[in-house]
């Protein structure tokens, strides 16, 4: 690993706590940077140092579960810290920032490799990366690499308004677009599970594979986060990049290669095989929902509408399900379905692939009691592969049974989604970053569903708080035979 500097813009914010610096402590504690490294934290409030590493410190004492007060390692990472004040709409504050760039690089014998992380609002985006040039920051004997989080504009217009500023200042190389479902252990293994298993490999294919289902559901609601999640929906929050990279990394053909070049390219490949939408079958595929209200794990919540910051009328949707066709040798024939909505009756994602089902016409007597095959991968909470199978039961009279074969996956001594992302952003490893060409076309496909959301032509089924999405959703795969595991 080579030496750098992290300059993190939006280092006061909810996600640096949260997320970026408990990422970079555990990196630190498993020596995995090893080089030389500064961090220079930036925001508009007026903090020294000292202060800033108080609230790393405390960031830490929440959210990481290696905290340990009085630990020497500790106070060795937090020295690396520095912060400076700036509004990163003010171009004159970038002097001061590169200043001390450039002093801690001296300092501590950095090569000049710069990682500008943006962990602020998208609004930002443009005008950060314009000042990064202006300033000279972005100029150093070193690479430079920026970091930038969803969302990735708001429409496919929007979204190549964005990356055409952005590669006004970056080339695509140097640009890492956190998907953080591209962090998750569980979604990584996609790609070894079929490579490395020659079984499953041949087996991955419409011969053999009747349906495939994606499900992201959550308990949570809209939180404090109406204001954004009013302009987004699920379509955008969830559906446009966490729910269709699933569905690149379940569905794309093996690279002869593994290389980073090579997994793009065949992700990309599904995303232009997919069957696109049109205003007259959208609703014939998408089943567009909201919350009422309901009982969750034992406790009355409220309808979407009336929880704060959301008007009474909004029509906006917090469940989307929808049957995706993949138009190549490998999927045609084979119905993929995703759904994700807040507010459900489980906090479980997970991909289902189920096989198509012979046993059925073998075995006349146990019709009813012999299920499809089914590779369950539990994503998360609880990472795990699973494989349901029939099995004659002789307590039971030889009666064919379902059975799991479960392996757990050591969820929790592994590394957490925004570290191996920040590790791989280090190492110059794009494999689980978003390519522009991906975002593009995953804006393209979606677009369609915007419009008939923005126009109202679909319906807007309500669904109880607690349950998992509106009857429709059901109904989506009933009509073709299936039924949501
Ligand atoms: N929080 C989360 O869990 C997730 C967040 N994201 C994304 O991460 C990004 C950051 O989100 P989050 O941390 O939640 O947002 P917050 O609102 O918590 O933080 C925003 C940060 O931006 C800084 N900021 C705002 N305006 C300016 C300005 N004019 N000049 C300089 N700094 C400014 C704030 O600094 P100050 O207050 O000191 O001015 C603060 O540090 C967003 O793109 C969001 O969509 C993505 C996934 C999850
Ligand atoms: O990006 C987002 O993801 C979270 C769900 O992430 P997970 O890792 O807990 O599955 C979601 O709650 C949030 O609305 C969305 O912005």
């Amino acid at each position: 690993m080579d030496s750098f500097s992290f300059v993190l813009f939006g280092a006061t914010g909810d996600l640096a706590k949260r997320k970026i610096f408990p990422a970079l402590y555990n990196l630190f504690l498993d020596n995995r940077l090893t080089a030389p490294f500064s961090v220079i934290g930036l925001g508009r409030r007026n903090w020294t140092d000292e202060v800033f590493q108080f609230h790393v410190k405390n960031s830490l004492n929440h959210f990481s579960r290696r905290f340990k007060e009085h630990d020497a390692m500790l106070d060795d990472f937090l020295q690396i810290f520095r912060y400076c004040a700036l509004d990163v709409t003010n171009s004159e504050g970038y002097k001061a920032v590169h200043e001390l760039i450039l002093s801690r690089e001296k300092e501590l014998g950095i090569l000049g490799n710069r990682v500008f992380y943006l962990s602020v609002s998208p609004e930002f985006f443009g005008i950060i990366t314009s000042n990064i040039e202006k300033s000279g920051i972005g100029v150093s004997k070193g690479w430079k690499r920026l970091v930038i989080e969803k969302p990735f504009g708001r429409d496919i217009t929007s979204a190549r308004e964005l990356n055409k500023k952005l590669g006004q200042v970056f080339e695509e190389e140097e640009i890492y677009r956190i998907d953080h479902y591209l962090g998750k252990q569980m979604v990584q293994n996609l790609e070894a599970l079929k490579l490395a298993n020659p079984m499953l490999q041949s087996l991955w294919d419409n011969k053999n594979i009747s349906n495939i289902q994606i499900t992201a559901s959550e308990t949570v609601g809209v939180e404090e986060r109406a204001a954004y999640y009013e302009q987004a929906g699920a379509i955008r929050d969830m559906f446009q990049n966490h729910m269709l990279q699933m569905l690149m990394m379940v569905a794309m053909q093996s690279p002869e290669h593994i290389n980073p070049e090579n997994i793009r390219k065949k992700k990309s490949d599904i995303m232009k095989h997919l069957r696109p939408l049109n205003k007259k079958n959208t609703a014939f595929h998408v089943v567009r929902g909201q919350y009422g209200s309901g009982e969750i794990n034992g406790e009355q919540v409220a309808a979407y509408i009336e929880e704060p910051g959301v008007e009474s009328s909004s029509r906006n949707d917090t469940f989307v399900a929808a049957r995706l066709w993949i138009d190549d040798y490998c999927w045609c024939g084979v119905p993929f379905y995703i759904r994700t909505g807040k507010r459900m009756k489980e906090k479980s994602t997970r991909v289902v692939i189920e096989f198509k089902s012979p046993i059925r016409d073998l075995y006349e007597d146990n019709k009813k009691t012999a299920v499809p095959n089914l590779l369950i991968i539990e994503i998360s909470p609880n990472e795990s592969v699973s494989l349901q199978l029939n099995l004659k039961n002789p307590a039971k009279y030889g009666k064919t049974e379902p059975v799991i074969l479960q392996f757990s996956a050591p969820g929790k001594e592994a590394p957490e989604a925004y570290e191996s992302l920040i590790f791989d952003t280090l190492r110059g490893d794009p494999t689980f970053f978003s390519h522009w060409e991906e975002v593009e076309l995953s804006w393209n496909w979606v677009q369609p569903i915007l419009e008939a959301f923005k126009d109202n032509t679909l319906p807007l089924h309500s669904y109880p708080a607690g349950s998992m999405g509106p009857e429709a959703a059901q109904q989506l795969l009933a009509g073709d035979g299936f039924i949501w595991w």
